[in-house]
């Protein structure tokens, strides 16, 4: 990771951020979940062997990719598809350069941006990894429904504290969740309530007319934060601190005391949030990455150069 610098392609690719940054803004414009989308498939690539586009990459009969296990199902065809088109422009540009690890990093951040996030340096240097499995996938990443213990032990074994963890779930400030994620708080929640009295009634109510008939159109979901859910921002934190909170492990965050100092912390001061969510992706973006000859400059970012069995 300390072979990483903000101007690797500086000589080999100097057009870089300016395709990136035409890429990703035509593709929101276009369809306004292109950021939230990238953003979590950016961090569900990171969080799964770093940051090197396993993610990206499909399945084919003889392996089972990261982005066909269960928990990856969700992330929107947006975020893949602001990837393929920058590398589509990329090849024109300077072909076999740029990695599409880097590729997504660059991606997510100017999205983050975009909609009205900080701005944080992304070095640039990753290669594209060998390996894809579905498997891994299901193994580092955190479900709603996991106890909160649970959780932390998943981003303190990728080196990340409950305070950065925090700071990085204020990614839910933007995009959407399925009803089948939280639906469990809506309905049949206990003996003594029907859902969770963690949950501000009047937003209960709405919830479970929204998710009403979600197990026969399993596309119903709604917005992450509620009161602003296009614009990155320090509303979620605000909202969790009124049971506001949309996934039962982010409400959770707002009651445990290891927790709920940084989501006061954050819902008080934007700044605050603003400079942990970069340092901390920051920090996750350089996580385990691959260099030199540990990785390659896919052709393209859904298959590996060579066909590995
Ligand atoms: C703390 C543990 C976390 C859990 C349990 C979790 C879980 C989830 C779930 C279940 C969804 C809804 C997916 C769907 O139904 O389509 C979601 C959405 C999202 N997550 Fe997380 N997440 C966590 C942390 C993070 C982090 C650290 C980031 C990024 C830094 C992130 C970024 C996002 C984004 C941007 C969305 C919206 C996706 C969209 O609109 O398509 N999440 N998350
Ligand atoms: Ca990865
Ligand atoms: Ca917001």
């Amino acid at each position: 990771e300390s072979k990483l610098t903000v101007d690797y392609y500086k000589k080999t690719c100097p057009g870089l951020q300016d395709i990136i940054r035409q890429v990703v803004t035509d593709k929101q414009i276009a369809s306004s979940t292109t950021a939230s989308a990238t953003l979590r498939l950016f961090f569900h690539d990171c969080m799964v062997n770093g940051c090197d586009a396993s993610v990206l990459i499909s399945s084919n009969s003889f392996n089972t990719a990261e982005r066909d296990a269960e928990i990856n199902l969700s992330l929107p065809g947006d975020g893949f598809e602001v990837v393929t088109r920058a590398k589509t422009a990329l090849e024109l540009q300077c072909p076999g350069v740029v990695s599409c690890a880097d590729i997504l990093a660059l991606a997510a951040r100017d999205l983050v941006t975009m909609v009205g996030g900080p701005y944080y340096n992304v070095r640039l240097g990753r290669k594209d990894g060998f390996i894809s499995k579905a498997s891994e996938a299901e193994a580092a990443l955190a479900k709603p429904t996991m106890p909160l213990n649970q959780i932390i032990s998943i981003f303190q074994s990728r080196g990340l504290s409950p305070q950065e963890m925090v700071a990085l779930s204020g990614a839910h400030t933007i995009g959407f969740t399925h009803c089948k994620e939280f639906s469990q708080r809506l309905f049949n929640f206990s003996k003594k309530s029907d859902y969770d009295p963690t949950l501000y009634p009047k937003y209960a109510e709405g919830l479970r007319k929204l998710c009403e008939n979600y197990t026969k159109d399993p596309t119903m979901s709604a917005f992450n934060d509620v009161m602003t859910p296009n614009k990155f921002d320090n509303m979620y934190y605000q909202n969790l601190q009124k049971g506001l909170g949309l996934l039962a492990s982010d409400q959770a965050m707002a009651v445990d005391k290891r927790t709920k100092p940084y989501v006061d912390l954050y819902a008080a001061n934007q700044t605050a949030f603003f400079q942990a969510f970069a340092r901390a992706i920051e920090k996750v973006s350089v996580y385990q990455v691959k260099t030199g000859s540990k990785g390659e400059v896919r052709h393209r970012c859904d298959a590996f150069n060579s066909l590995k069995t």
